[in-house]
């Protein structure tokens, strides 16, 4: 279990995270969703132990600054919004340092197969011996979720995985998230700007606003036409689905 207690983060004098207490659970998805720069990137970093605000968080009770580097690397993959920069790395070799905690200089026949049988799940395999830095956003961003997933983690930390795919990848890719999210039972959480994937895939989603935890819960309760006035200011109606699913129909922004 991954719990959050009294999280504030700042850069400089301006706090962007505010008192932030959530608790994730294992073989659950939990979206976080909010407005642009209301701090959804920044709390995936403090989680990951990237950045070290105040307050704690606990994996299994333990707090994760507590952990060495490698200790972390092995618990959490965390998948950031930032591009490769000028690697010259294969495809295959990208995938491969997500498995950096286990590697030694030779490379054993079982990580290799790691690698390839994640490449296959996500049907890149053809894109193995491919530069990454030739690659079209989609297929980057599909390749750095493998390197995120061969790790094996249990807690998966993806900010805008879906970003740069289409619409056929985005439906595969979180369908694929939160299959694994399940059967490896990976505690899991995904910041998602689409609030109907959000409803659709998450058990749960928190809604951050102004670095301040507006609501957390199921997605039937917590997206509402009140919810999204006040947090994203559109007047908005929310549907339902055949399914149940809530689907959001945005109508204006409010002035
Ligand atoms: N390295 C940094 N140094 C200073 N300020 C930063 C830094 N990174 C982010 N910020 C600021 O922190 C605030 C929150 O940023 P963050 O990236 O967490 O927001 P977000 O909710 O993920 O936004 P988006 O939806 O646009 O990706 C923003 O005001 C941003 O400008």
């Amino acid at each position: 279990m991954l719990e959050i207690s009294n999280l504030s983060f700042s850069y400089g004098p301006q706090p962007i995270l505010k008192n932030i207490n959530l608790t994730f659970r294992p073989g659950k998805m939990t979206a976080v969703i909010g407005p642009n720069a209301t701090g959804k990137s920044t709390l995936l970093k403090c989680i990951s132990g990237i950045l070290r605000g105040q307050g704690d968080v606990l994996l299994d009770g333990v707090n994760i600054n507590s952990l060495k580097p490698q200790g972390i690397a092995k618990e959490i993959s965390y998948l950031s919004q930032e591009g490769c920069g000028k690697a010259v790395l294969s495809v295959f070799e990208v995938v491969l340092l997500g498995r950096v905690h286990s590697l030694s200089l030779k490379v054993k026949e079982a990580e290799i197969q790691h690698v390839l049988k994640i490449l296959k799940q996500l049907g890149i395999e053809k894109l193995a011996a491919r530069n990454i830095c030739e690659l079209s956003g989609g297929q980057r961003q599909m390749v750095f979720i493998a390197q995120a997933l061969v790790r094996e983690p249990s807690i998966l930390l993806l900010d805008e995985p879906t970003n740069s795919l289409d619409l056929h990848r985005e439906l595969e890719m979180l369908e694929l998230i939160k299959q694994l999210t399940i059967s490896r039972n990976l505690t899991t959480v995904v910041t998602l700007h689409q609030l109907d994937m959000a409803a659709r895939y998450a058990d749960e989603i928190v809604v951050l606003s102004d670095g301040e935890v507006y609501a957390a819960g199921q997605p039937t309760t917590v997206l509402t036409p009140d919810m999204l006035r006040e947090v994203y200011r559109v007047n908005a109606a929310v549907y339902q689905a055949g399914d149940g699913v809530p689907l959001v129909m945005a109508m204006n922004s409010v002035k």
